[in-house]
This record gives C-alpha cells, structure tokens and sequence, in this order.
C-alpha cells in the first residue's frame, strides 16, 4: 500500500497496520477518534513546491513571469493557507470566508486573489480593505459594483482580472466544468449571434462607451453594441472605470482534468483575446491566468497530472500563441486545488456494520457501513465520484468480497465507494481508509442529520496537530435558538 491513491507518508507494516508519517492508524483514532480527516503535510508541501517549481521553470525556459496561486475552495484552514505560501504559493479565495481565513492566516493582501460569481458589497469592501492583488471579475454589474466601491472609499484603483468562458469544456463532470457556455461563471469570448433586426441599431462611438452602454443594462446585456463579445464588453467596461486597473484575463476551464489538451486550447483563446483588446484600445493586458483543474489519481493504477510536463505543455503553447499573435509574452498564474491537497489526505472511518445484500444478477454485495458518510464526502452522491478504500488496522487474509462502502445518512445515495474488493472477514470495528480525500471534502461537509464534521489533523514526522478540531452536538445545538 504504497504510491497513488495514498499519499507519499503512507506505510502498511509488516503487521498490516497502516501510519501515515510515521503514525499508526490506530494511535490516529485513538487520540483523534473516527471519522478523521488526515493530512500528510510533508505530501502536501511537497505537491506545492513541485507545481511552484514546475511552472517557474517552464516559463523561465520562454522567458516568462509566473505565480502559483493555491485554490483555497479545495481545503483551506489556517495551516495549510501558511504551508503553501511558506513554500511560494499565493492563496486564491473565493468568498470572504476563504479570504478571513487567509488573513488570519497572515497572508499579505498582494498575494491574495478574490473569486466569486455573486461577490456581496461586504466581500468587496473587505478584499479593497485587505488590499488584494487582484479581484477577479464575473459579470458585467459587478465591474461597476468593485468600481463604485473604489469610488466611495477613495484611494488608488483596484487590481481586476476578467474572468471569461472559452467555450472548452474539460473535467471530470459537467457540474465542476466551467468554460462552457450555459453556466453561471465568465463572460463568453464568442461573440452572440444577433438578430437581423437589432444588426442596424446604432452603435455607440468610442470603446469606452460601448462598454460602458454594455454593462449598464443592469448587468444583462452582452453586446456594446458594436458586436462584441460579453468578454471584450467587460474588458472594455474595466478600462471605461478609472476606479479599476485591468490586470489581465482569467480563464479556468475546469475540474479534475486528465486530458491536458484543453488547457492549450483555452490558452490560445484568452492570448487572442488579449491580442484582440491590445488591437482595438492599446492596452496589451500584463497578466493572464489559466486557472486549476489539474487531475489527481483517486484509483489504484490512475495516473495524475505530471506538474512538469502539463507546465512545459502550457509554457509551450502560451509562447507559440504570443508568438503567432505577435505579441509579448503575458506574466502568467494557474490556480491548482485538488492537486495540492487532495492526494495528501485520506478519511479515516471505523466500520460499523457488514450487511451482505443480494443483487439482480444473483451476486453479493457487501454493504459495510462507516462512522461517516455524505456529509463528510459529498462528492461520490454529487458527481458519481470514484474513491478507493481499505481495511487499515490490521492485516487481512487474501480473500476479499465485492463491497460498498456506505455512511450513517438517511439516504440511499449516502455512498462513499460505489465498488471496492475489501476482504472477505470485514467487520465492524475495522479501521478503513478512503484515499486521496484531501480536496473537496472538508471543504464541502454538511450537517446532514445533525452529524458533527470531523476533525483535521495534520500528521508531519510522527506527530500529529489538530488542524480543525471536531464539531460537537454543543456546536450545532448553540446555532439553535430555541
Ligand atoms: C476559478 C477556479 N480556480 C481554481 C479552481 C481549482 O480547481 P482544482 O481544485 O480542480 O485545481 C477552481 C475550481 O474548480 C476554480 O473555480
Ligand atoms: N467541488 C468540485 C471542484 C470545484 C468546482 C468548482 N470550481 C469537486 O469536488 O470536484
């Protein structure tokens, strides 16, 4: 039980007793209890680096600028917000819970990023307050909304990126692909088609007006009229607004992401469509960020994305399209979550229950039901995730039966592994791990029947430190009033 799923600290002793930087599962649920997030620092931080590295690299090779933001939705928690930016990453927030984290975590405001397709007054206010390097924009109404808040606080003009859809659509399910067109995030580069009888209205005169005109429709329109794209509307409302600094143009295309080839799509798009503003105002944007998505293994013999050669792939393209375009090269920022922390974690859970069940083609299925479940790891109910599990406590005898592993929720669709071969004398009171749960876990755990979330902890040379303690009853019964 060694390499991916599992993270690098992952061990199986002579015993079968599995520890993770040098701690065994046991003295984990020992001290910790089950369920248990736990997260193998030295794994994360070595995930960091690589990527930092990779990509500093590949763009030194072009002659290019990068910064490596680390996508908090994926786990944040005060901790691990100072490991990734002791090892060079920046932190990318996406709502002013992720950015109170980051602040409390002493990450300078310039190297912070904000994110958020519906960002509140408040959110803005305290991204200007903390000083962030860059907002990034989602819609044409919230450029005037950054934009009339610089104005009413005075002082110099914001940093924004504009975030736009590339029409590529890439990853692991529809619902965490997000550069396609009928969805919530980015303005669209492609320019709507346009009815024969709106193609003679008069247009406005200058740049700034038709994107100031774009964006006034309440935030609905899409067209300055000059049949721009929503994304050229919103570069041009950017630079209409002395209030706003246009840093550069941000595209993420997607989640878990295997097949690289998307992103050297979405790369040539947003260099183009930054060729394409440099044309028509002057203005050749610094900065352009091809957001994260890169794919983990959360399978045995899945094989990720290489850091190093996803970075020189991208480097590559983003030079060749400069290049064809004739323009200089861009400082340029990806933004990976699940990569950094998702194989760093696993989910440790005690089995309660071992139920075999009949199924229709006269097999046995072996429901063994866990201490966890969906509000712990929402992703398989979410997404149809596929996740890999074993029995950790103990070594098991060679025989193994076709199980699921179920959690505690009133609900059918409360699975953790749709399908795993687990050994044929699982029973309650085994330790199991679930691998590569890193991301989207934690960050995304419910309450569902009033279950406490479990505690993160970190395990780093044979040690361990609670992260994120456990929630109690007393914590969810204080939210009651009565
Ligand atoms: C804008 C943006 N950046 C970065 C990420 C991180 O993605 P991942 O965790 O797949 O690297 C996401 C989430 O998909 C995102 O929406
Ligand atoms: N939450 C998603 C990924 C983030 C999608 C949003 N950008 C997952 O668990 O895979």
């Amino acid at each position: 039980m060694t390499g991916e799923p599992w993270s690098t600290g992952v061990r199986r002793g002579p015993d079968g007793v599995v520890s993770v930087a040098g701690v065994d599962v046991h003295a984990l649920a020992a001290e910790h209890g089950t369920p248990a997030y736990v997260l193998d620092e030295a794994d994360l931080r070595t995930r960091a680096r690589a990527y930092r590295r990779a990509f500093e690299s590949a763009c030194a090779q072009i002659g290019a600028g990068v910064d490596v933001y680390y996508a908090g939705k994926a786990f944040l928690s005060v901790a691990v917000a100072r490991w990734v930016h002791e090892e060079g990453l920046r932190v990318d927030t996406s709502t002013g819970g992720e950015l109170a984290v980051a602040l409390r975590a002493g990450i300078p405001g310039e190297h912070l990023g904000l994110h958020g397709n519906n960002k509140s007054d408040a959110e803005i206010a305290r991204a200007l307050d903390a000083g962030v390097g860059r907002i990034i924009v989602d819609s044409l109404v919230e450029i005037d909304r950054v934009a009339d808040a610089v104005a009413a606080r005075g002082g110099g003009p914001a940093p924004v990126m504009v975030r736009v859809t590339t029409g590529v659509h890439a990853g692991g399910h529809e619902y965490i692909s997000t550069a396609h067109e009928d969805q919530k995030f980015g303005l669209s580069i492609a320019t709507p088609p346009r009815p024969a009888s709106e193609q003679v209205a008069a247009g406005p005169t200058t740049s700034a007006d038709a994107a100031v005109n774009g964006a006034a429709v309440n935030g609905a329109a899409v067209d300055s009229g000059a049949g721009d794209s929503p994304a050229m509307c919103a570069l041009l409302a950017v630079l209409a607004r002395p209030e706003l600094r246009l840093l550069g143009i941000h595209s993420h295309i997607g989640s878990q992401i295997l097949d690289p080839s998307g992103f050297e799509v979405a790369a040539r798009a947003v260099l183009t469509l930054r060729a394409q503003l440099a044309e028509r105002t002057g203005v050749l944007v610094d900065e352009v960020d091809l957001g994260g998505g890169y794919g983990i293994a959360y399978l045995p013999g899945e094989v990720a994305l290489d850091p190093d050669r996803i970075a020189k792939d991208i480097a590559a393209s983003v030079q060749g399209s400069a290049r064809d375009l004739g323009t200089p090269l861009p400082r340029f920022s990806i933004e990976p979550g699940r990569a950094i922390v998702g194989p760093a974690g696993l989910t440790l859970y005690t089995v309660g229950t071992v139920k075999p069940v009949r199924i229709d083609d006269g097999r046995v299925r072996t429901y063994v039901s866990i201490d966890g479940g969906m509000s712990d790891n929402i992703r398989p109910a979410l997404y149809g995730a596929q996740y890999h599990a074993e029995v950790v406590g103990r070594l098991a005898g060679p025989e193994t039966v076709l199980a699921r592993v179920v959690g505690k929720h009133c609900e059918s669709g409360d699975i953790v592994v749709h399908e795993v071969q687990l050994p044929a004398d699982v029973r309650a009171g085994d330790l199991l791990a679930v691998a590569a749960t890193g991301a989207y876990g934690r960050s995304m755990a419910s309450n569902y029947n009033h279950v406490p979330r479990p505690p993160v902890i970190a395990v780093a040379d044979g040690a361990t430190r609670v992260l994120v303690r456990r929630e109690t009853e007393d914590d969810l019964l204080a939210l009651d009033q009565g």
